[in-house]
């Protein structure tokens, strides 16, 4: 099988890349590398040399192509290629064609049944899903599964990765700046709080902390907006919430699912604190069983503090494939109304690990 690969050297690329390498994946496919801006250097892996992406004569030799490159690209070249008459399958991680009526969006851990009916009917538009819906359905899959969500809201705590990488340079850069105005104060024990505190708002709110790429400070401060406005005061990224969870289930009838979507000085995991209204009243072991149960990698952390702190943060999850989910009790406003809390490497399972399970499922087909 010839699978071309456009966008590998980028974030989700390389970690496209890495995946692909633990797992073996090279070993059954003949890869093909492409570049936007390399073209006829060396490829990767001994595969010869990198040929031009958007080369739709090299492009339609292939059975499969993967691409980590982004919307333009996608938006650009997926028509031409199809017009062309091109019939192999196109596995994406950018969201311009997600919500197309002949694109599968790909989670196979939650939705391997749609991703099969799709195979057989011949589809061939396979995308990845939003970071933050991947996960969610990863760590709630149990829930889902069972039909017991009668709607559910989503408040997230969105790693800079997520804007991509300049953007997490960007985070470090600014975390620096602010350390560096207030390093002298901060070597004296004695120094007073209130002033370094004083220093470091003035920073905040002054012109030399770098913010190119986020526009704001993000280091000692956070974002409640992602991405564009679209209706009714929603983020984009707000909106796929519901949009996105909805076609990836194939819901019969669309499950209500609304939040706030912020940005926070995390790395690469993006976290998510939910209220959930189960469409009956369950008690809590077996809820904790079906969430335990449904998948490998969503993994139940005891509701205690011990536990929550050293498995449900940024820093214990980031670079694993898990997506632990806690905080998991029934709330004050009555038994069908309960609460979690969940996070996940948004580069790996938001992002590139779908992609790489989707090339496999086809390999094994
Ligand atoms: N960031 C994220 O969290 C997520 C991103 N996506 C999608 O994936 C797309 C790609 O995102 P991301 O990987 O963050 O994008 P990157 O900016 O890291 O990479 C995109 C492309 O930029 C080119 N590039 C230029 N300079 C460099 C450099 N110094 N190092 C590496 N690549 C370089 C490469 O193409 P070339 O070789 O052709 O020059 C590369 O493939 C996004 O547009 C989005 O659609 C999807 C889910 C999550
Ligand atoms: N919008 C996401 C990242 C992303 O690329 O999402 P999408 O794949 O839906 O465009 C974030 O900012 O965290």
């Amino acid at each position: 099988m010839n699978v071309g690969f456009i966008g590998w050297r980028g974030m989700v690329g390389s970690v496209l890349m890495q995946r692909m390498q633990e797992e073996n994946d090279f070993a059954g496919i003949n890869p093909v590398f492409f570049s936007t801006s390399q073209v006829g250097q060396e490829a990767p892996f001994d595969a010869g040399k990198l040929l031009d992406a958007k080369d739709v004569d090299e492009l339609k030799k292939l059975d499969v192509i993967v691409t980590c490159q982004g919307g333009d690209y996608t938006k650009e070249i997926h028509p031409r290629l199809r017009a062309a008459g091109w019939n192999g399958y196109w596995i994406d991680a950018a969201s311009a064609l997600r919500m197309e009526e002949n694109a599968v969006i790909i989670l196979d851990p939650v939705n391997r049944d749609v991703i099969d009916a799709a195979l057989s009917a011949g589809q061939k538009d396979f995308i990845g899903g939003n970071c933050t819906v991947s996960l969610m359905l990863m760590a709630l899959g149990g829930l889902f599964r069972a039909g017991l969500v009668e709607w559910l809201t989503s408040m997230t705590y969105q790693a800079a990765s997520g804007a991509g990488a300049p953007n997490m340079r960007e985070l470090l850069a600014q975390m620096g700046h602010l350390h560096a105005s207030v390093a002298d104060e901060l070597k004296d024990p004695a120094s007073a709080i209130l002033e370094i505190d004083r220093k470091v708002t003035a920073e905040l709110q002054g012109d030399a902390i770098p913010t190119d790429h986020f526009g704001f400070p993000l280091a000692g401060s956070l974002l409640p907006w992602i991405d564009r406005e679209v209706e009714d005061g929603q983020s984009r990224e707000e909106w796929k919430g519901y949009a996105e969870t909805n076609k990836i289930l194939r819901s019969e009838t669309p499950i209500p699912i609304d939040g706030i979507c912020v940005r926070v000085g995390a790395m690469r995991c993006h976290s998510q604190a939910l209220t959930i209204k189960l469409t009956r009243d369950v008690p809590i072991a077996d809820i904790e069983d079906l969430l335990a149960n449904d998948n490998e990698w969503a993994e139940l952390v005891p509701n205690t503090r011990e536990a929550t702190l050293s498995r449900l943060t940024p820093a214990a999850v980031s670079g694993t494939l898990k997506t632990p989910v806690g905080r998991v009790r029934k709330m004050k406003m009555g038994p069908r109304y309960l609460s979690a809390f969940t996070c996940g490497d948004q580069l790996l399972w938001g992002a590139a690990e779908p992609l790489r399970r989707m090339v496999r499922i086809l390999v094994e087909k």
